[in-house]
């Protein structure tokens, strides 16, 4: 045989496996995708009984998810908005199934279960930042917080005409979090705490595109972006802080300078029962609605004790004998930097544009402090935060219309029965709690969209189902960090009201809400502030 008739045997029997190859391969794929589709078959039939706007095929809804961030949640809301009867949305991205709930009901079933604690597939995007962390317990720090809120407001005082207030609440909370949670002295702190939550908003961006992107879903094709490099950047910021936060702490231990006990309050204990007006419900983290909740018990020092910092507790256990790695420790601290600072500074920035949008509900916020504080400077103490009715009536309402977690999701592993309508919502569903929709139900708070202080007068609140008021969710997995956020909160607004009047130019319905994981305003926070005469002459 001549060298050509080889090569063109070769070439041959090449083309016919590669033939085989394919012919094998197509029905190998139909096959695997009937079996695929057969295995889900259940998912789909029960889909297919819950309502939702129609998708295309192979894709599904992913197309409502373009655009940028605050035309997604506008999208997001408005495409909704047929559905509110029911309160029950699905909508598919891709393969992935994703079902809407915001009847209290509903919601009951989905956040008080212990069987489905499980975070969405969606956190998974938080795995290279945060680990596996979650908080574990934190104390309460009045005299940090005062000297934090009084820092913010010497800040504040540079601000003449219109200004962007988040990037304020951000600093000072990180700040905080620096000195309670991580026990950093203010000290030994540098720029880290301004650089951190600039990078922590970024890192924000880049999920949020990711949980909107179905191409950006896969780390095979993520990765190749610029946003991949980018991440990487950003997490040796958000991490730098956190590692540097724990060496320092660790060569401290070593030395034999902590535990350090974080002096909270150096008054006597008040206890609520030598009060006049307050009561246990005063410990909930809705006091004066009278809203209590699971963290409520044994609580009746909040604000006084002497507390180990959250981050010395961790490191003390890990001393003691408990068994936690440093990198569990690292994605602990990391959890607790981002969830409690990105959190109280939307919600605290939100709460500073409502004052400025509606004047005559700071005015009696002012009146408020006034009667508590008159002419003093003295810093707060937790019995005036107690006082506060007014003001915390604000906050809930402010948290209610713009709440800073603005959806929860749950991967639910077994069929749920929803008791609103009787519809089941198939395993491997992620559920999606709506907050941001539950919270404005006409059927729950007449007039859902008007920002009115007085839904959460008692009256009101103790005939509404628990679960129509959730920001900081609730059951097994809700916040550990609420009732230290309350009392955040609480100290530095009141600070900031003590000093300056707040003032807005735009009207709540001019505000662009986007939710990159953290609802925001998208034209940013802009208010201004006006000294106020007792400041003025100071
Ligand atoms: C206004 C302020 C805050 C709001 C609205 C808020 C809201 C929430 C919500 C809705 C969740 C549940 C999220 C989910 O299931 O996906 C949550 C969880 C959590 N929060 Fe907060 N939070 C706030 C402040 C804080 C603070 C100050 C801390 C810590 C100091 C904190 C620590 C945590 C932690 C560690 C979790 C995770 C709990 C878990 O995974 O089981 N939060 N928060």
């Amino acid at each position: 045989m001549s060298y050509t008739a080889a090569e063109n045997v070769v070439q041959n029997s090449t083309w016919a496996a590669t033939n085989m190859f394919y012919m094998l391969l197509v029905p190998a794929l139909v096959l695997w995708y009937a079996y695929w589709r057969m295995s889900r078959r259940h998912l789909y039939e029960l889909a297919d009984k819950l309502n939702g706007p129609p998708g295309l095929p192979l894709i599904g809804n992913a197309l409502e998810f373009t655009g940028g961030s605050a035309d997604i949640f506008k999208n997001v809301v408005n495409k909704s908005a047929p559905f509110d009867k029911e309160a029950v949305v699905r909508l598919w991205i891709g393969s992935r199934l994703l079902v809407f709930l915001y009847d209290p009901r509903d919601v009951e079933v989905i956040l008080s279960s212990h069987v489905h604690i499980d975070k969405a597939e969606e956190y998974r995007f938080f795995k290279p930042w945060l680990g596996n962390g979650l908080l574990i317990s934190t104390g309460y720090f009045i005299d940090l917080f005062n000297a934090n809120s009084r820092a913010v407001v010497d800040k504040l005082k540079k601000e003449a005409g219109d200004f962007d207030c988040h990037d304020y609440m951000s600093e000072c909370t990180v700040e905080i979090l620096l000195e309670t949670a991580m026990g950093v002295s203010k000290s030994t702190q540098d720029q880290s705490g301004f650089e951190y939550a600039m990078a922590v908003m970024k890192m924000c961006d880049i999920l949020h595109l990711r949980h909107t992107k179905i191409w950006m879903r896969p780390d095979m094709l993520f990765n190749w972006t610029k946003h991949f490099k980018n991440q990487g950047k950003l997490l040796d910021i958000i991490h730098g802080l956190t590692k540097k936060v724990i060496k320092r702490k660790k060569e401290e231990f070593k030395n034999g300078k902590v535990p350090s006990f974080v002096e909270t309050e150096s008054k006597e204990p008040e206890t609520t029962t030598n009060t006049t007006n307050t009561s246990v419900e005063g410990l909930s983290f809705g006091q004066s609605a009278g809203l209590k909740d699971d963290l409520d018990v044994d609580d009746t020092d909040v604000g006084q004790k002497k507390r180990l910092a959250f981050l010395d507790l961790l490191l003390e256990s890990s001393q003691s004998g408990v068994v936690i790695t440093d990198e569990e420790i690292k994605e602990q601290v990391d959890t607790i930097m981002f969830e409690g600072h990105d959190t109280t500074a939307a919600g605290s920035s939100f709460f500073l544009s409502m004052m400025g949008v509606h004047q005559h509900i700071q005015d009696k916020v002012i009146e408020e402090l006034d009667q508590i504080f008159g002419d003093s400077d003295r810093p707060a103490t937790f019995q005036d935060t107690l006082e506060m009715k007014y003001l915390e009536r604000c906050l809930m309402e402010t948290l209610r219309l713009y709440p800073p977690v603005p959806i929860i999701a749950r991967e639910i592993k077994q069929d749920v029965t929803l008791p609103s309508s009787g519809k089941k919502v198939p395993a491997g569903t992620t559920v999606v709690v709506a907050t941001y929709k539950l919270h404005r139900r006409e059927d729950v708070y007449p007039n859902a969209n008007k920002f009115d202080p007085d839904n959460f007068l008692p009256e009101r609140s103790a005939n509404r189902h628990y679960y129509a008021f959730v920001p900081f969710s609730a059951g097994p997995r809700s916040c550990v960090g609420r009732k230290y956020a309350m009392l955040k909160l609480k100290i530095i607004l009141s600070t900031i009201l003590r000093s300056f009047r707040v003032q807005s130019d735009l009207k709540e319905s001019d505000f662009q809400l986007q939710a990159d994981i953290i609802l925001k305003r998208a034209e940013g926070f802009k208010v201004k502030l006006q000294p106020r005469k007792k400041f003025a002459k100071a």
